[in-house]
């Protein structure tokens, strides 16, 4: 599964874990992008995003994490990236995870129909995304639809949310929320736990 993850939170474990049951995979590897190009915002440094997936992720036997694009050079494009895994997993049959807003944007990727050749490309739904839409672009058939409990979360959510001292309790694991607070990510200070939050 590709993302910014920026941090990563509950929508992405979910449709993860709904992926790896449904489509029958051995493992989902989340793939954090290294320089994602096509984000507008000033993204968190790749190695604090990587180290907070691994601590989201660690305690499930079938996920695991791939620096495969945090240490690549340059702008991060799918398309190496399953380039690099064929090459390297000859034996694998390889499927990319996408939320319903990523797969309708797949046509402007780098090199996106040699991408969707590379590997079957699976699209979750997500609220606030139709993806009928993909019968426009004929790619309904080449695509595999998922059907994920919908839940509204989003990284930039979760991001105004610090900077505004909001709560993200249940909307991103405890350890990547202490991990953004102790590194004084997204607007916090730095200083760790708020009293209420360690109460909590
Ligand atoms: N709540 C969700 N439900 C289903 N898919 C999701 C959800 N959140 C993210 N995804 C999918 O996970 C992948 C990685 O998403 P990304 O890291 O950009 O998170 P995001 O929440 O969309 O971030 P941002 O709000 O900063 O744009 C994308 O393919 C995206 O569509
Ligand atoms: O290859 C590309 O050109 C390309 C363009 C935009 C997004 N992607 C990938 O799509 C995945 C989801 O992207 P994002 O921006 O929603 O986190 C992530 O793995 C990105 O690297 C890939």
């Amino acid at each position: 599964m590709g993302g910014t993850f920026d941090p990563i939170h509950l929508g992405h474990l979910v449709t993860a874990d709904q992926a790896r049951v449904d489509v029958g995979l051995d493992e989902v590897v989340f793939v954090p992008a290294g320089a994602p190009w096509q984000k507008a915002h000033d993204v968190t440094s790749a190695e604090h995003r990587y180290l907070m997936t691994v601590l989201a992720t660690a305690a499930n036997p079938h996920f695991s994490v791939s620096r495969l694009e945090v240490d690549r050079q340059g702008d991060t494009y799918t398309v190496d990236t399953l380039r690099d895994l064929r090459d390297r997993l000859t034996d694998t049959e390889l499927f990319f995870i996408t939320g319903a807003d990523a797969i309708l944007n797949i046509l402007t990727w780098k090199d996106a129909e040699e991408a969707m050749r590379l590997a079957t490309f699976v699209a979750a739904t997500r609220p606030g995304y139709d993806l009928s839409a993909l019968r426009d672009h004929d790619l309904t058939e080449r695509v595999m639809l998922l059907d994920v409990p919908a839940l509204a979360i989003s990284s930039s959510d979760v991001r105004a949310r610090f900077a505004a001292g909001r709560p993200v309790r249940y909307l991103i694991p405890r350890e990547v929320e202490e991990f953004a607070r102790k590194h004084g990510l997204y607007g916090t200070t730095g200083r760790g736990l708020a009293a209420a939050d360690v109460r909590g």
